[in-house]
């Protein structure tokens, strides 16, 4: 018999009033894995989210969460599954060791094995030295992987994460992914939401979710697969100045800033170059050209062309 899937769901919808947050989602997400939801600010992310973990219900569809039904979830399957939000509540008063204790308590973590268990989450966060600090005078990486600690402290199978690393420095970012590998290894399910991309390219499968939809669902290296033609990536003085001109030359939003660089998406790479240059040229901007392989931020906005 196959295995359950740690997370399912089937056609899941969810409306607010006129708008569809959430539409036909389905998905099967085997345990173990580490799954990336991406999408910018309303995709239907935290929605989701919400849904999978029982906190809201769906208008429509189905939701499973180890085999159990989300919609009428006990309290044993909700102790399988953590969740830290957006705005997980730190108590900023309380301090780091207090944090944890108060949400082992919420969880109801037997007192015999508890401070063993905080003392543990405390050396995985690197935390340790940061026991006795009240949490509002950590730093924003600090209060996340606390956030997480607290999130973890009844050892769920599944956790559910969204916008983890928000507003968080690369260095602490960097942290807070290994503690996830950390997880996995343990056979935790990671489902993660995040608006970055590049924290897409760390996840064994990616979903792309715009406007409640989701759009395309791979593992990274497949995801590339699907650019449409070949990727060009153009160096010229004035970034701002060229883009303008190519998009006149290239319409349909095939030319996109990158960061100082642009990138042209096309269909014949050789004759998009020879193009591109004439056009540059003929304004006086000179351009250095080369093809790049594409990046997962390359197709979102190739899929994103392609919507009405
Ligand atoms: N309780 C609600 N009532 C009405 N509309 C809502 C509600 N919650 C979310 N929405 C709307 O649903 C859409 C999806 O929101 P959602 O928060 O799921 O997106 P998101 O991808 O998580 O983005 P963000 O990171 O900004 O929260 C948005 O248009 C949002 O305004």
């Amino acid at each position: 018999m196959p295995e359950t899937p740690a997370i399912r769901t089937e056609k899941l919808h969810k409306r607010f009033g006129e708008l569809s947050a959430v539409e036909e989602l389905n998905l099967e997400i085997p345990a173990g894995e580490l799954f990336g939801l991406v999408g910018s600010d309303g995709a239907g992310k935290s929605t989701t989210l919400r849904m999978l973990t029982g906190i809201m219900d769906p208008t429509a569809g189905e939701v499973r969460v180890l085999g159990g039904d989300m919609r009428r979830a006990d309290e044993a399957l909700r102790s399988k599954i953590g969740y830290m939000s957006q705005r997980f509540g730190l108590y900023p008063d309380l301090t780091v060791q207090e944090n944890l204790r108060f949400y082992a308590d919420i969880q109801m973590i037997p007192r015999r094995g508890r401070d063993a268990r905080i003392d543990e989450l405390l050396e995985f966060g690197k935390l340790t030295p940061f026991r006795d600090r009240p949490a509002g005078k950590l730093s924003g990486g600090m209060k996340q992987k606390l956030g997480l600690a607290c999130a973890l402290v009844h050892r769920p199978r599944v956790l559910f994460l969204d916008e983890p690393t928000n507003g968080v420095d690369p260095v602490s970012r960097r942290d807070f992914w290994r503690i996830l590998y950390g997880l996995l290894a343990e056979g935790v399910t990671v489902f993660v939401a995040t608006a970055y991309l590049d924290e897409a390219e760390r996840c064994g499968r990616v979903g792309l979710m715009h406007r409640g939809r989701l759009l395309a669902c791979d593992t990274p290296r497949n995801l590339k697969r699907m650019v449409k033609g070949g990727v060009l990536e153009l160096a010229t003085p004035d970034p701002r100045h060229a883009v303008r001109v190519l998009s006149g030359a290239f319409p349909g939003g095939s030319v996109v800033l990158f960061g100082e660089k642009l990138h042209l998406f096309a269909a014949d790479p050789g004759a998009a170059e020879s193009k591109a240059r004439s056009v540059l040229e003929a304004e006086g901007l000179e351009v250095a050209v080369r093809p790049v392989p594409p990046t997962l931020e390359d197709l979102l906005v190739s899929l994103l062309r392609e919507q009405p």
